[in-house]
């Protein structure tokens, strides 16, 4: 805080004034000051720029009002601690549905970001031709090669193929604590038609999913694939939001009243969790708004956004365990996972992204920023603590 020197000829006129009346002065100043637009723009800013803020709708003036949220807070409350006590697996098991001729690279960032942020198991479905190559990029990846693109299934075989893959997938379905739907999934016909089956199986198993890249042109476009569904997020960049608010709300993305819109957006889509990427993140889940601003680096290299997916599938499927640990009469048991996991996973992203950037400047790319997850997790969250 700003110290203000004072003049000896102001100095002398306050040693007039006896100190009751000083006190009464200054309590006079701070409410005027407090009620001025300029004061609660100055503290908005402050608090938008030191970390997350929640937004709640007041019932009676139907104005947004700004309550502090604390985005390591919520990290440290939900990571598990590390003890021997655990098995296999109870850290999470995640599975990435994504990888496709085009892209190979997006589907190994997703599941590789949700491993070494604390996942005990990261599988990826992906086409058999990205199989080879994602395979080749880690072996602490499960790949399934089951996935299929039209250009090698006559069309006499869609049906029988298109039953295949959802079996193979099926089997392995109800294993895991959350899907990632999208990264690298391109846009071909048969393959779409097969993954929107994955998401009705994955409903119908009351497992969360998360909805990035390609999977966002898929929804988009059969929005009752997601519409209702409290465990869905998705993940929009810039193109994407814009996509979704013009099929949605048939009107252009409003960046006078981000807060209202993404607020709107999700109570539209029937409260799934919104989290629109940008230079803050917005996350709403149809009843408040949260934004994460924290952190984060000037650089736009591709492959940001899935790292952020897999790191939302990781910190969900936590903050869920969390919530069914403290019981139906914890204060806990109101809370939404789909928002805790998608503040925690911004924030984790954004500090991985700007202690990658610390460290490379103009070269960083995406794999500089996933070996920094470990470290940004640490700092946050020592490994031998958490839980608070
Ligand atoms: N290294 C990689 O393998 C990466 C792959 N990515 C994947 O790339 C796909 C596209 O992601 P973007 O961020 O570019 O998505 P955007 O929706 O931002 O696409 C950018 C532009 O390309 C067009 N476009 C994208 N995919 C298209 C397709 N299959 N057919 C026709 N037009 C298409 C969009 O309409 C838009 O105009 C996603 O599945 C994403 O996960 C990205 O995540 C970046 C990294
Ligand atoms: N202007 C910005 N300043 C700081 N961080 C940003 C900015 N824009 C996006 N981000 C952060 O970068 C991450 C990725 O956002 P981005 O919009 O690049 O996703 P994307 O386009 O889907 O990425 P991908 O290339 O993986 O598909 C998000 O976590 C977001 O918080
Ligand atoms: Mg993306």
């Amino acid at each position: 805080m700003k110290r203000v020197k004072l003049s000896h000829h102001n100095k002398f006129f306050l040693s007039l004034v006896p100190f009751w009346a000083k006190v009464i002065l200054f309590c006079q100043n701070c409410m005027r000051l407090a009620s001025s637009p300029v004061f609660r723009r100055q503290r908005f800013l402050i608090r938008s720029l030191g970390g997350s803020i929640d937004y709640h709708t007041n019932c009676s003036s139907g104005k947004m009002q700004s309550v502090e949220v604390d985005a390591e807070r919520v990290i440290r409350e939900i990571t598990p601690v590390l003890d021997r006590s655990r098995h296999k697996g109870q850290a999470g098991n995640i599975a990435v549905i994504g990888g496709c001729r085009e892209y190979t690279g997006a589907p190994y960032f997703a599941a590789i970001s949700a491993l070494k942020i604390g996942a005990d198991l990261s599988h990826v479905f992906c086409t058999k031709d990205a199989a080879p190559v994602i395979k080749s990029y880690s072996s602490e990846l499960i790949v399934h090669p089951v996935l299929e693109e039209s250009y090698s299934v006559r069309e006499e075989d869609k049906k029988n193929i298109s039953s295949k893959v959802l079996a193979e997938v099926g089997k392995w379905l109800e294993r895991f604590d959350c899907l990632v739907i999208g990264p690298g999934l391109g846009r071909d016909p048969f393959l779409l038609d097969c993954v929107s089956e994955i998401i009705r199986h994955a409903r119908k198993s009351n497992i969360p999913i998360v909805i990035d890249g390609d999977g966002l042109f898929l929804v988009t476009n059969h929005l009752e694939l997601v519409s209702g569904y409290a465990l869905a997020v998705l993940t929009p960049n810039v193109n994407e939001y814009k996509r979704l608010v013009q099929k949605v709300l048939s009107s252009e993305v409003n960046n006078e009243d981000p807060v209202e819109q993404v607020l709107t957006l999700s109570k539209q889509i029937g409260g799934v969790t919104i989290l629109r990427k940008g230079k803050s993140d917005l996350i709403s889940d149809g009843d408040t708004v949260k934004s994460v601003s924290i952190y984060g680096s000037p650089r736009r290299c591709g492959g940001q956004g899935d790292i952020l997916s897999g790191s939302v599938a990781v910190f969900l499927s936590w903050a869920r365990q969390h919530i069914e640990a403290a019981g139906p009469d914890s204060y806990l048991s109101s809370k939404n996972p789909a928002v805790l996991g998608s503040i925690a996973g911004s924030a984790m992203m954004r500090k991985a992204a700007s202690l990658a950037f610390s460290n490379k400047k103009r070269s960083t790319v995406t794999g500089d920023i996933i070996e920094c997850l470990g470290k940004s997790l640490e700092d946050i969250c020592p490994a031998g603590s958490c839980s608070l």
